[in-house]
C-alpha cells in the first residue's frame, strides 16, 4: 500500500519529524512510502495513495501558510471524492510546549475530515504517548534558544520516536483497511 508524507519546514525540525514518520511507515511490510517537501509535492499524486500524513511548523497555533496554500489546492479532489476513505494523520513542531501544538494538530486534521478521510491518532497504550505525547497526532517541541540543552534534545528525540510510532500505526491501519476492502470485494 502507498503512503504519502507531505511536510512544510523552514529550519528543518519538521522535516526531521517527517522523516521519522516515514521511517516508521517503512517498517510495515508492503508499505511504499513517498515523502516530499510541500514545495515539491503534487496534489494529484494523492489520488493513488492509501494513506496521507501531513505536517508543518505551528504558526500562531495553526497550519503554516506554505502547507495551507497547498491544502487549498485540494478542491478538485474534494469535489470528486478522490480522498474519501483514505487513512490520514498529522504532525507538527513548535518552539514552545504551550505554543499551540495541539491547536495546530486539530487544525491540520480539519481539512482531512472535509475530504472524508479516516483519521488515526496515537492512543494511551503507547507509554511515551501517555507520558508526554498527544492523542491528536505527533506534536514535538523544538526550542530554538536552548537547542544545545540536553533536556530539549532528549524531548526532541522522544518526539522522533513518537513520529516513527505514528508512521507504523498509519501504515498498519492502511494495510488492514485495504485487505478488508479486497476481501469484501471478492465476496460481493
Ligand atoms: C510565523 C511563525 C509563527 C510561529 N508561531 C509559533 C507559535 O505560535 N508557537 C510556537 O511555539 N512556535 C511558533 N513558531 C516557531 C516554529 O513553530 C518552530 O520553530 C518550528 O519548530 C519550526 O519548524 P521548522 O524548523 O520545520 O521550520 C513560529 C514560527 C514562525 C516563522
Amino acid at each position: 500500500m502507498k503512503i504519502y508524507i507531505v511536510f512544510d519546514s523552514e529550519a528543518g525540525h519538521t522535516e526531521q519529524l517527517a522523516r521519522s514518520v516515514a521511517k516508521g511507515a517503512e517498517r510495515v511490510e508492503g508499505a511504499e512510502v513517498f515523502i516530499n517537501h510541500v514545495k515539491k509535492a503534487n496534489v494529484n499524486d494523492l489520488k493513488e495513495m492509501d494513506a496521507i500524513i501531513w505536517g508543518c511548523p505551528g504558526h500562531f497555533g495553526t497550519i503554516s501558510s506554505g502547507l495551507k496554500e497547498w491544502i487549498d489546492k485540494l478542491g478538485y479532489l474534494w469535489a470528486n471524492g478522490k480522498l474519501v476513505d483514505k487513512v490520514g494523520a498529522v504532525f507538527c513542531t513548535t518552539a514552545t510546549i504551550h505554543g499551540g501544538s495541539e491547536a495546530t494538530l486539530l487544525n491540520l486534521i480539519t481539512p482531512m475530515l472535509h475530504q472524508g478521510m479516516m483519521i488515526v491518532g496515537l492512543p494511551a497504550n503507547i507509554p511515551e504517548n501517555a507520558l508526554y505525547g498527544s492523542y491528536y497526532g505527533v506534536g514535538v517541541t523544538s526550542p530554538v534558544e536552548d537547542a544545545n540543552d540536553t533536556l530539549s534534545q532528549s524531548l526532541f528525540a522522544k518526539g522522533l520516536v513518537l513520529g516513527e510510532t505514528l508512521g507504523t500505526r498509519v501504515a498498519n491501519a492502511a494495510a488492514i483497511y485495504a485487505a478488508g476492502k479486497a476481501s469484501r470485494a471478492t465476496k460481493e
